[in-house]
C-alpha cells in the first residue's frame, strides 16, 4: 500500500494545503495562516468506523502530531452524519483475526486522539452516536449543528461502554449526568447536549463550526506549546496510562462480551432494524 509516514503535499486550495499519506477515509488540510489541520473523516454511508478507517484516522492523526500543526479540528465530510460509531458489521458474526485487529486499531485511535499534545476541538456536522461520541468527547472542545443527536447509546444496543469511552465522556460531565445518561444510553439533541455541557457551542453551519474551533484553538496562540501540552497530559494521564496497562485484559473482556450469543442476537437485530428503517 503506498501509505507513508511522510507529509506529501498534493493540492493547493486557497491558504490550505491538502495534505495526505495517500489514505482514502480521512483527509488532512492544513491552514497555511494558523497552521490548524483539519482532518475529515470520509467515509459513506455513514463514517462506520471499521478497520480501515480507524487505521486511516490513527495515521492522520500521527501526521498532524508528527507535523507540529496547531491544533486539529474533526469533522466529517457527510452533510448530516458525524459518525455513526463503529460499524456494526466488524462486531456482527466477526472474523476471528479482523476483530481483534479492529478493537486494538480503535484503542490506538483513542490513545493518540485523546493523548494528542496538539489542541484538538471537533467541528459535529452530523448524528454522533456511540463512537463518534467516543471520538468527539476525545477532544477539548465542541462546536455542534442543530438539529442532530449525540451521546452514548451502548445500552440501546445490549453492549456496554468500555471503562475509556467512560473517561473521556467524564471528562466533559460530571459523574452524575455521565452515569445517568450512560446507564439509559440516552442520545441528546443539540439543544439538550449544550445545555447538559456535552457541548460547547452551537454552528448554523459546517463552516461556522470549524471557524469556532479555530477560534478556540486561537486561544492557545499565546500560550507556551509545552507549557499547555504537559497541562494537558498531566489531566489526562491517569486515563490514557489505565488503558496502556490495560490493553490486552480490555481486548480480551471485549472479544468474551461480543462473542456471547445473547449479545450477537441483539446486535443482528439491531442492524436488520437498522436496515429496515433504511428501507423506507
Ligand atoms: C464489562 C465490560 C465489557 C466490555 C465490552 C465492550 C463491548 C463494547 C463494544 C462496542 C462499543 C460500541 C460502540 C459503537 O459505536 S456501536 C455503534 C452504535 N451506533 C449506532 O447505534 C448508530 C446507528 N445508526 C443510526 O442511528 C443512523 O444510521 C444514523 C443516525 C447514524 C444515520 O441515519 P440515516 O442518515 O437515516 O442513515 P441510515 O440509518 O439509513 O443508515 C444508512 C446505512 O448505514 C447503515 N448503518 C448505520 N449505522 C451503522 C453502524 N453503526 N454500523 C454499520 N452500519 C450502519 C444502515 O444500516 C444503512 O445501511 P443500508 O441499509 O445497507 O443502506
Amino acid at each position: 500500500m503506498l501509505r507513508t509516514k511522510v507529509l506529501s503535499l498534493v493540492a493547493r486550495s486557497g491558504p490550505s494545503r491538502l495534505m495526505s499519506t495517500a489514505t482514502k477515509l480521512t483527509t488532512v488540510e492544513v491552514n497555511d495562516k494558523t497552521g490548524i489541520a483539519t482532518l475529515t473523516m470520509c467515509r459513506a454511508p455513514v463514517n462506520g468506523l471499521n478497520l480501515e478507517l480507524l487505521k486511516d484516522l490513527k495515521t492522520s492523526i500521527d501526521e498532524i502530531e508528527s507535523n507540529k500543526s496547531r491544533g486539529l479540528i474533526l469533522t466529517s465530510s457527510n452533510a448530516t452524519i458525524f459518525s455513526a460509531g463503529l460499524d456494526i458489521m466488524e462486531m456482527y458474526n466477526p472474523e476471528k483475526e479482523r476483530i481483534r485487529a479492529f478493537w486494538t486499531q480503535l484503542q490506538e485511535v483513542w490513545l493518540s486522539l485523546y493523548g494528542s499534545s496538539v489542541p484538538t476541538a471537533a467541528a459535529i456536522n452530523g448524528h454522533s452516536p456511540a463512537g463518534g461520541c467516543l471520538l468527539a468527547t476525545s477532544c477539548e472542545y465542541r462546536v455542534m449543528l442543530p438539529k442532530f443527536t449525540i451521546g452514548l447509546n451502548e445500552t440501546q444496543l445490549g453492549i456496554v461502554a468500555p471503562k475509556w469511552f467512560m473517561s473521556s465522556f467524564l471528562s466533559v460531565l460530571p459523574q452524575r449526568q455521565a452515569e445517568r445518561a450512560l446507564n439509559q444510553g440516552r442520545m441528546f439533541s443539540t439543544e439538550e447536549a449544550l445545555q447538559i455541557g456535552l457541548i460547547d457551542e452551537t454552528a448554523t453551519s459546517k463552516e461556522e463550526a470549524v471557524e469556532k474551533c479555530a477560534a478556540f484553538l486561537g486561544t492557545f496562540a499565546r500560550v507556551n506549546p509545552l507549557a499547555r501540552a504537559l497541562t494537558k497530559q498531566q489531566f489526562r494521564a491517569a486515563d490514557l496510562q489505565q488503558l496502556e496497562n490495560e490493553r490486552k485484559d480490555d481486548l480480551e473482556k471485549f472479544l468474551f462480551f461480543i462473542n456471547q450469543p445473547a449479545v450477537q442476537k441483539g446486535l443482528g437485530i439491531y442492524l436488520e432494524g437498522l436496515k429496515k428503517k433504511a428501507k423506507k
